[in-house]
């Protein structure tokens, strides 16, 4: 029987207190030997998800380049269409495999303008993509894993909907402070210790003065 969600790994790098980018955006916390894991993390999945403020603050590529190994497709949770034209993703989308998940609050120009690239387009939601139904239509067009890069809105509307499986969490060794700084969970947050999910710490990795955590949810 298919399952009805692909298997989901949520992975980031945090400062020790927290945080995954500096209030100025500045989110670059892991190490060269970390990012090494990390692609070759991204080449054993079927698909990269991120929010569409990852999208247009950090403009990544999300291949795999620091090891050999197969790019992953890459999706981006972007309601109203609004990834930039000239961003990296759209850009070198007739080269990796692209999905924009949009959903009804889509303007017909932003819509257009994600048509005239070799993406694409799911919709899910009225407001904002529907992660249980678009995850749903992942599983059915084959993709079983996906990783989650943020940000930290994404990374709590997945751990909000019980939506993760496992979680790889690289903490590097700064201390960045600030109300207004990133934190790796955003939203509301739970108000109580018992909403958490439970998690078992299946291995811990040192990378010099790096720790890469490895939990798998119970
Ligand atoms: N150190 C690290 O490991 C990492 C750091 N970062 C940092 O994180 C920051 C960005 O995080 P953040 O601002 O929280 O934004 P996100 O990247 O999490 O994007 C959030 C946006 O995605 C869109 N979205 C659409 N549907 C959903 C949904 N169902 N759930 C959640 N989001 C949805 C929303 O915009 P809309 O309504 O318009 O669709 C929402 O505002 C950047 O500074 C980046 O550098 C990011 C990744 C990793
Ligand atoms: N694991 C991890 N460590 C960091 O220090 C990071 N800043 C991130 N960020 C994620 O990786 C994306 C950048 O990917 P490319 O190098 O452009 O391929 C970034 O957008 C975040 O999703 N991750």
């Amino acid at each position: 029987m298919e399952k009805s969600r692909p298997h989901v790994i949520l992975s980031g790098a945090i400062s020790v207190d927290g945080k995954i980018a500096t209030k100025t955006n500045d989110s670059k916390l892991s190490s060269q030997k970390d990012i090494q894991r990390l692609h070759k993390l991204r080449s054993s999945v079927d698909a990269i998800l991120i929010g569409k403020n990852t999208a247009s603050r950090d403009n990544p590529l999300l291949t795999v380049r620091h090891v050999k190994g197969k790019n992953p497709i890459r999706i981006v949770l972007d309601s109203k269409g609004t990834i930039s034209k000239t961003s990296k993703i759209l850009q070198s989308s007739n080269k990796v495999p692209t999905i924009i998940a949009i959903s009804k609050k889509i303007t017909k120009k932003n819509l257009e303008k994600l048509e005239k690239f070799p993406v694409e387009i799911i919709s899910t939601g009225n407001d904002s993509v529907n992660l249980k139904l678009l995850l749903k239509k992942l599983s059915k067009k084959k993709i079983k894993t996906i990783l989650v890069e943020g940000g930290g809105t994404v990374n709590w509307e997945f751990v909000k909907h019980n939506l993760f499986d496992e979680m790889i969490l690289t903490i590097s060794p700064y201390l960045l402070g600030g109300e207004d700084s990133i934190s790796y969970l955003r939203g509301t947050g739970f108000s109580r210790i018992s909403h958490s999910p439970n998690l078992r710490l299946k291995s811990v990795k040192r990378l010099k003065n790096h720790l890469v955590l490895h939990y798998v949810k119970l």
